[in-house]
Order: structure tokens, then C-alpha cells, then sequence
């Protein structure tokens, strides 16, 4: 819905500079996390994913999911960001999509320091949708662990358009119409959200009945980035050999609302996107593969079924 024209100032906005936010984290943390995207919640011991959330067979280091570093763009983005020349409400913005790059293996303890911008705004009539950046360094090194950048869906003004990237880095999948290479089924939980939360998105639309209402849905929604920590789980399961520093770039759309514990089953394509992923053949060259994750398949409080095509 358009709103006053007088609320949006383009000039100022774009001239605005976003504060540095800064995150430390630890092994507790990267476990919460993978616990909070699904690891272990068929199978306590699962050979997979055990190593997600403890040292497994006497492993130094918990492995850290790539997903885990969507967190690092939270500091400025839950609260609602204060925008000189463009009004939002918060409770009704929508996550619509993730991008992001991993530069190196992630380390299972750190403190970073983001340096935030704003990367786009397009404002398509229907909604207008800012996309936040989020480059985070590590402290004391300074060298750039990883980059996210987020599109949120807010009210409209007036058509606009400004980027300040690469269309390359966000276009929409198309679905493939080939066979999938892989499918792999996963179960969320009724209180997934819920446990979710615990890794820092306290947004009360993912918990909070009444809240949920006053933004029209019937029920508390998941974690847009809960799917996409889903969706990659599975995909380092079934085509990375387990292997989570193969990812590389991840890029997700959330196409329509998950809700939890809803008994009437729903079939519905939720999450579109894209992993790159790196890795080496038998003679060592390292090479790259893009894996569309085509259909994200998510059956409320039952299964989630990603289907990956290379
Ligand atoms: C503004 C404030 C600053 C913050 C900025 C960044 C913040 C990002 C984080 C925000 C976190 C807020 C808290 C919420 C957290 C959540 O997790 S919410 C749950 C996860 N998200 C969802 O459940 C959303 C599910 N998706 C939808 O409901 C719909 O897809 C949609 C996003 C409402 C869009 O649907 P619709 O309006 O019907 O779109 P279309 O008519 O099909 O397309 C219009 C144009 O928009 C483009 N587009 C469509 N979907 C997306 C998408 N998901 N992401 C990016 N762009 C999208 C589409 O291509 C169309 O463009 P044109 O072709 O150019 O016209």
C-alpha cells in the first residue's frame, strides 16, 4: 500500500550512514544455532550432524554451519532501523531475501565487528524493499570473514530504483523443470521458532500470538533464515559430504509464509535459491559448483523437503 509521499526522501536516505554493530560468539552459540536450524532433531546421534552442536569423536572445534554467520546482520535489523526519510512499521516488514558470501572456514569462537550499508532500494509500487549490507571483520585481524545482505518487503512510496551491486547477485531462481539430483526430507518442530529465537531474531512475530495477528497472519510465522539454515543443512548433507567450509555463496528467496504446527497440510513451494559450493577433484584443482536449491517443500510441523538440482 503506497503511503505519503512526504514520509520518503530518497536523497536522504541514500546519503544516511548505518552504524557498526559488533558480535561475539562462541561454541554455545554455533550449537544453539545448529539445534535452532534442525541438527540432531530427528536423531540425537546423527553421524551428520552431531558435530554441529558437540565435539564429536573428540573433534577440537564444534564445526560452524555457513548460515550461521545471517546472524551477524541481525545487530541492526531486529530492533528496526532508524531511516531518516523513509518511515516503516516494523511489525509488518517481511524477510524476503538472504545473500551471502563466506570468505574462509568459519571459526567456532570470535568477535567481528559489521560494517553496515545500505546496498538497494526498489520500490516496485506494490512494496517498497530496502536491502541492508553487512560486511563483518574480525576483530583484531581485520580481515573480512564473510558478507550478507538482506531484503526486507515494507509499504511503498513511489517507483524507485537503486543498487549499488551486481544484478548477478540477485536474481531469482528459476525452477528447473529436470529431475532433482537429490532429496532430502526434514521434520521441523512445533516449537521451532521458538527455539530459534534463542540465537538472537527476538522479533515477537515469531513467537507472540497476538503480534502475529496485528501483522494479518492467523499464527506466529517461522524465521525466514531458520529455513534457509534448514535448507543448507540439508544440502552440506547431501551433496558437500558434510562438509560445511565447501559453501561459498548462498542465496535464498522466501517465496511464502512457514507457519508451524498448522494440523491442515500444505504444499507449497517456500524457498528458492542458490548454493556455491567449492571443492576438489581427484588431481586437487579446485573447482566450483552452483546448486540451485529449487523447491523447498514444507509440509507445517511435519516434514521439509529440499530438492536440490546441480
Ligand atoms: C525496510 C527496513 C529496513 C530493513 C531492510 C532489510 C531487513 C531484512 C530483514 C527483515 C527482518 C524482519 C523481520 C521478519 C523476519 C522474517 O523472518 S519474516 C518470515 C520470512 N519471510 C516470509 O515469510 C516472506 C514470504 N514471502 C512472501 O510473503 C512474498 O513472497 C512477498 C515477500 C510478500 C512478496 O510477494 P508478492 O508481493 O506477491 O510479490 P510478487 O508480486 O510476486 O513480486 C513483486 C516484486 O517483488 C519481487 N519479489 C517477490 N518476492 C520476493 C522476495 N521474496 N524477495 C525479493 N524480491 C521478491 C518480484 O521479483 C517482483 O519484482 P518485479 O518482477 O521487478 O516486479
Amino acid at each position: 500500500m503506497a503511503t505519503s509521499d512526504s514520509e520518503f526522501n530518497p536523497d536522504l536516505l541514500l546519503a544516511h550512514k548505518l552504524p557498526e554493530t559488533r558480535s561475539t560468539y562462541n561454541e554455545r552459540d554455533v550449537a544453539i544455532y545448529a539445534l535452532g536450524v534442525g541438527a540432531c532433531g530427528q536423531d540425537a546421534v546423527d553421524s551428520d550432524e552431531l558435530k554441529f552442536v558437540y565435539h564429536e569423536n573428540g573433534q577440537e572445534h564444534i564445526q560452524v554451519l555457513p548460515t550461521f554467520v545471517s546472524l551477524f546482520s541481525l545487530g541492526s535489523l531486529t530492533h528496526g532501523l532508524d531511516l531518516p526519510g523513509f518511515k516503516y512499521d516494523p511489525s509488518l516488514l517481511l524477510h524476503g531475501q538472504q545473500y551471502i558470501e563466506v570468505y574462509r572456514p568459519l571459526p567456532s569462537k570470535a568477535s567481528l565487528i559489521n560494517k553496515v550499508s545500505l546496498a538497494g532500494l526498489q520500490d516496485k509500487g506494490k512494496a517498497a524493499i530496502l536491502e541492508i549490507e553487512t560486511r563483518s571483520y574480525e576483530q583484531g585481524s581485520d580481515e573480512l570473514l564473510c558478507m550478507n545482505r538482506s531484503w526486507g518487503f515494507s509499504n511503498s512510496y513511489q517507483p524507485f530504483s537503486y543498487k549499488n551491486y551486481p544484478s548477478t547477485q540477485s536474481l531469482a531462481v528459476k525452477i528447473p523443470q529436470t529431475q532433482p539430483s537429490a532429496v532430502c526430507e526434514e521434520r521441523t518442530q512445533p516449537s521451532q521458532a521458538l527455539l530459534y529465537r534463542l540465537s538472537g531474531d527476538y522479533n515477537p512475530l515469531h513467537s507472540d500470538p497476538n503480534v502475529a495477528k496485528l501483522a494479518r497472519f492467523p499464527r506466529p510465522i517461522l524465521h525466514g533464515l531458520c529455513t534457509l539454515g534448514f535448507a543448507i543443512k540439508a544440502i552440506i548433507k547431501c551433496i558437500c559430504k558434510g562438509d560445511p567450509s565447501t559453501v561459498k555463496t548462498i542465496s535464498g528467496r522466501f517465496l511464502a509464509t512457514v507457519f508451524l504446527t498448522k494440523v491442515k497440510e500444505r504444499n507449497k513451494a517456500v524457498l528458492s535459491g542458490y548454493v556455491d559450493i567449492r571443492g576438489e577433484t581427484e588431481d586437487a584443482n579446485v573447482f566450483n559448483e552452483v546448486i540451485n536449491f529449487v523447491d523447498l517443500v514444507h509440509v507445517p510441523g511435519k516434514y521439509q523437503k529440499v530438492i536440490t538440482d546441480s
